[in-house]
């Protein structure tokens, strides 16, 4: 498993670009047959992919989890950005169609993936926080999503949260996990921005075209960078940053949060006319 350092407040103004893609940018997910995973040294997040084909992949612990299993001391939340697959946990087996999502709470021992189709496999997004108490397993289907449209045409930023994972949905014991789409012709996120000193966040950007990109703006509001982002890139934001972004056309990204709040509202807005 790749072990990534995140880059604090203080020596992130000085870093170049290639430095901060190294501490705030995961690429190399979603390869076809494989489990990939990635510790990140921020709430002790691991994001991963698992890409089955004709033969299921099974998830394994870590050596540098020091655990028996993958979640005997985790929970996992889990999106399917490809085709129709399954994932089974401890014999029982979850379809899950695109944009749907699993909770895997702590305690269970056997987790493997599978794809009805390899030729269009499914392609699972995993994100992964410490667990202190046992939820129970859960789908979340688009019908069961709480969602709510935010912006608008005029400004770009039309678009539409969807949460899966969080206090009136599926419970969890510090995940909360969603994803955004844009509408047509918006290409803005999370303007105006926000910061949230009490959770970490990482977004995964998918259906965005290969040949197109997201930039992304982190930092405190006074001292904003950006990282050039392609399809099925992930952005690390430390509680201190701004995460907020915009494409050179539509996309989807996935967003999630460990920490210690799992209020949704709690941001601390910021005005567009305080970035600098
Ligand atoms: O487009 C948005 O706005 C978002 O998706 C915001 C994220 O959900 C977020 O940052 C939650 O803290
Ligand atoms: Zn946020």
């Amino acid at each position: 498993m790749r072990l990534i350092q995140v880059a604090d407040a203080v020596r992130y103004p000085r870093m170049t670009t290639e430095e901060l893609r190294a501490a705030f940018l995961v690429d190399g997910l979603f390869n076809p047959g494989q489990i990939d995973l990635a510790y990140i040294d921020l709430d002790r997040t691991v994001v991963g992919s698992a890409v089955p084909l004709a033969s299921p992949l099974t998830l394994e612990t870590d050596p540098d989890l020091r655990a028996n299993y993958f979640t005997e001391r985790r929970e996992i939340g889990i999106l399917n950005i490809g085709g129709r697959g399954a994932i089974h946990v401890n014999g029982q087996a979850h379809v899950l169609a695109q944009r749907e999502a699993l909770y895997i709470g702590r305690g269970n021992e056997h987790i493997s993936f599978s794809s009805n189709d390899a030729a269009n496999p499914a392609e699972f997004y995993l994100l992964s926080y410490p667990a202190h108490a046992v939820y129970p397993v859960a789908k979340v289907d688009a019908a069961s999503a709480g969602s709510t449209v935010l912006g608008s045409p005029e400004t770009a930023n039309h678009r539409t949260i969807r949460r899966l994972i969080h206090l009136e949905g599926a419970r969890s014991c510090q995940l909360v996990m969603g994803f955004t789409e844009l509408s047509p012709g918006s290409v803005w996120n999370t303007m105006p921005p926000h910061t949230h000193m009490r959770r970490s966040e990482v977004y995964l950007y998918f259906d965005l075209p290969a040949n197109e990109r997201v930039v992304h703006l982190m930092g405190p509001a006074h001292e904003t960078r950006h990282l050039v982002v392609a399809n099925k890139q992930l952005i690390i934001s430390p509680g201190w940053s701004i995460h907020a972004g915009v494409g050179t056309a539509s996309y989807t990204f996935c967003w999630g949060m460990g920490g210690e709040n799992q209020v949704y509202s709690d941001m601390d807005p910021l005005a567009i006319a305080d970035l600098l």
